[in-house]
């Protein structure tokens, strides 16, 4: 899906605006600190109820206002999506009708985000490729989530009674149920792996993104697998009574990505690190429109991240898909799309 229309009101520094956004390519340049990657944060905002850029909302919230506020128009089903934050609470309405979730926008308004640290899914830590695989699984797999806020209940109850001192009853009679969910989620993240695997290698050719070897991509589940979770967590009970935690599981399940039999993450140079992690970023939308969801795209700057040949194949490759697109970048558009010049926090469309 895409938006027809977006309304903005006290985002940093942009001025009150309703923008009409093309099917395709939206195109958003002008100097820096014009307020670009505003209206993707935005956008963004929307769909997550937070930023991308700080985990504070007061920083978001223009200077002398309360609150932000964010509407939208999807098309083509015409349903209009409101969100309002204020530092300490937010209001959202999804046709209309009032929304207690922030995950009920996130599913209604499905995402992919490039910014200029998207090298992170490669070299930052591991929850930023389990967020990764959990975000694909959360809009593909209708019992993925279910199963996810399962486990991480169960999780929760295991670690407090493991801190209370519970009996081996108690937290047998927790990880049974427990370890049902843990190897669900694992069979959904291998299985989701595997099919990222072949769209990888395909996209690689099509982008002409060549490494300095072989990537590999293996998802460890966070316990061994032959022993199983409900044995890897009976078995590790002592030790995890004595650390107050639970170590084996899926909490700690790693997509571990090699370059030529090595860490990517010390193997590639820092650009190379961008030129996979777009590699990863594209997949999930390929495999998102695969399985028919049109999610929309926001990229932030990919002109100065990119260079020059490898950014031309993604446009062209972008004009091919039917995802909306909102760039930011320093410079007009190279191609056909609908572009709009953002100056002082001021938007106007101009082609
Ligand atoms: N809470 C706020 N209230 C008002 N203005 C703000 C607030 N926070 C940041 N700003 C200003 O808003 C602008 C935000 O710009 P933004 O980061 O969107 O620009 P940009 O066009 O993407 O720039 P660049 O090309 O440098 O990345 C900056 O000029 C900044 O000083």
């Amino acid at each position: 899906m895409s938006l027809k229309r977006l309304s903005i009101e006290g985002v940093r520094n942009l001025a009150p605006v309703e923008i009409a956004p093309g099917e395709n390519l939206n195109w958003f340049h002008g100097a820096n600190g014009a307020g670009k990657t505003s209206v993707l944060e935005a956008v963004f905002l929307l769909a997550r109820g937070r930023s991308f850029r700080s985990h504070r909302i007061s920083s978001v919230i223009q200077h002398g206002q309360d609150r932000v506020r964010v509407v939208a128009c999807r098309w083509p089903d015409g349903m209009t999506l409101g969100m309002e934050r204020s530092a300490g609470s937010w209001r959202g309405r999804i046709g209309g009708k009032e929304c207690l979730r922030l995950s009920e926008f996130a599913a209604c308004l499905p995402l992919v985000l490039m910014q200029p640290d998207s090298h992170r899914l490669i070299d930052g830590g591991p929850e930023h490729r389990r967020q990764y695989l959990d975000w694909q699984l959360f809009h593909v797999e209708p019992h993925y989530l279910e199963t996810w806020q399962r486990y991480a209940r169960y999780l929760r109850q295991r670690n407090a009674g493991l801190r209370s001192g519970a009996s081996d009853a108690v937290l047998q009679a927790l990880e049974q149920p427990m370890a049902e969910a843990g190897e669900r989620m694992s069979a959904f993240r291998a299985g989701l792996v595997d099919k990222a695997r072949v769209v990888i290698d395909s996209l690689a050719a099509t982008l002409g993104i060549h490494l300095p070897g072989a990537v590999e991509f293996r998802y460890r589940r966070g316990y061994p697998a032959e022993e199983g979770l409900l044995g890897a967590l009976s078995a590790s009970r002592a030790r995890d009574r004595e650390l107050g935690f639970t170590r084996p599981g899926p909490h700690r399940g790693e997509l571990v990505i090699q370059c030529a039999g090595q860490a990517a993450a010390q193997e590639l140079s820092r650009g190379q690190q961008k030129l996979l992690a777009l590699l990863l970023q594209l997949s999930q939308l390929d495999g998102l429109v695969g399985e028919g969801v049109r999610p929309l795209l926001l990229l932030d700057d990919p002109v100065s991240e990119l260079d020059g040949r490898h950014f031309g194949l993604v446009l062209d490759w972008l004009e091919q898909q039917p995802v909306q697109a909102w760039v930011t970048a320093t410079v007009p558009c190279p191609t056909a799309g609908r572009m709009f010049h953002v100056e002082q926090g001021k938007i106007e469309r101009v082609l």
